[in-house]
């Protein structure tokens, strides 16, 4: 592996989100609200959506382009620099750009499954990278992200990236091989609420809730049952059994869910999207042999 150069000298505190989807909005939102970087510091470019590209300016502010010129020069100008591809895009799109970058930037990769040793083989050279998996209530500070960074990330990036993401919500670093299940339990882990949420409406109004009714008291029994756990501290079995009378209208309830094998199948979905993430990280690897 070598080291690389180029003419350009990256800005101090320019982000280049590469890949202008859910969740480069999810973070721009985040950081431009938390007042982490300007707006007029963010740039976001994608393949071709030039439309998306001119809603992200208007709704944000932020510098967009669809000039491959241009573009060039917002990556190279960057001092970090997000990947925010789909893992099926990704070898085209870093192959593409790694002519722009040198290791003086960091590379702060979102994708899932994609490990650090494929993304420097992708680029060519030894780059600093954050790998990381955020998820989308990033967008509203209420984030919960995973972090391992490689061996050439500096401490002062490491800051940085901390900053970055602890601007909208809690960050867990660490060691790469734990990024797969972190990826089961928090980065996928806000679609299994909200299914089980729209389980809950659409029982709701089965039995005879507006819409709107069944709406809000699922928001706030999701909602206060999270703080709940943060502000008390306390184990969620404890919390439980708090609610169950013995038998009570819970203790039916749970027990319906008990017989559907609830638990088993949470886990096997968590352990399930697991997987899938290092079977994503292996097709791109295998695609490079
Ligand atoms: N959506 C989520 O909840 C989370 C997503 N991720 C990861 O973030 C990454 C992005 O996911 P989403 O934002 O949901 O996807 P998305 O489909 O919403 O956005 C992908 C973006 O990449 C761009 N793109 C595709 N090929 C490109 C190329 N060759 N050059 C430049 N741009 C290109 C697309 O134009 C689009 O703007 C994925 O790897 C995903 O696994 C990670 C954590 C949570
Ligand atoms: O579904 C996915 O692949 C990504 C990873 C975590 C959330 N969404």
């Amino acid at each position: 592996m070598v080291t690389k150069e180029n003419n350009y000298v990256p800005h101090p505190g320019t982000i280049c989100f590469y890949g202008a989807g859910s969740m480069a909005e999810a973070m721009v939102r985040g950081l431009i609200h938390k007042q982490v970087a300007s707006p007029g510091s963010i740039s976001m470019l994608n393949r071709s959506n030039q439309e998306r590209l001119v809603f992200l300016t208007q709704q944000y502010g932020v510098v967009t382009s669809n000039q491959p010129e241009q573009k060039n020069k917002l990556l190279s100008e960057a001092s970090i620099i997000v990947l925010a591809m789909k893992p099926k895009d990704v070898k085209e799109a870093i192959t593409s750009i790694a002519p722009y970058l040198t290791d003086k930037q960091l590379i702060v990769s979102v994708i899932t499954g994609l490990s650090i040793a494929t993304i420097q083989k992708l680029l060519g050279f030894q780059a600093p990278i954050a790998r990381t998996m955020p998820n989308t209530s990033s967008s509203i500070g209420y984030g919960a992200t995973g972090i391992s960074f490689s061996d050439e990330v500096s401490s002062e990036q490491q800051q940085q990236v901390l900053t970055m993401f602890e601007a909208v919500g809690t960050v867990s670093v660490i060691p790469e091989e734990k990024l797969e299940i972190l990826t089961g339990v928090s980065g996928s882990g806000p679609a299994y609420i909200y299914f089980m949420m729209e389980a809950m409406i659409a029982a709701g109004m089965e039995g005879g809730l507006s819409a709107q009714q069944a709406r809000d008291l699922t928001v706030q029994t999701v909602l206060g049952a999270a703080v709940m756990m943060r502000e008390t501290g306390e184990d969620p079995a404890k919390l439980r059994a708090a609610i169950t009378s013995p038998n009570g209208t819970t203790q039916a309830a749970l027990d319906v869910l008990r017989e559907g094998n609830f638990t088993e199948t949470v886990k096997a979905a968590v352990r399930r999207a697991e997987e899938r993430s290092n079977e994503l990280g292996q097709a791109v690897k295998e695609a490079l042999q």
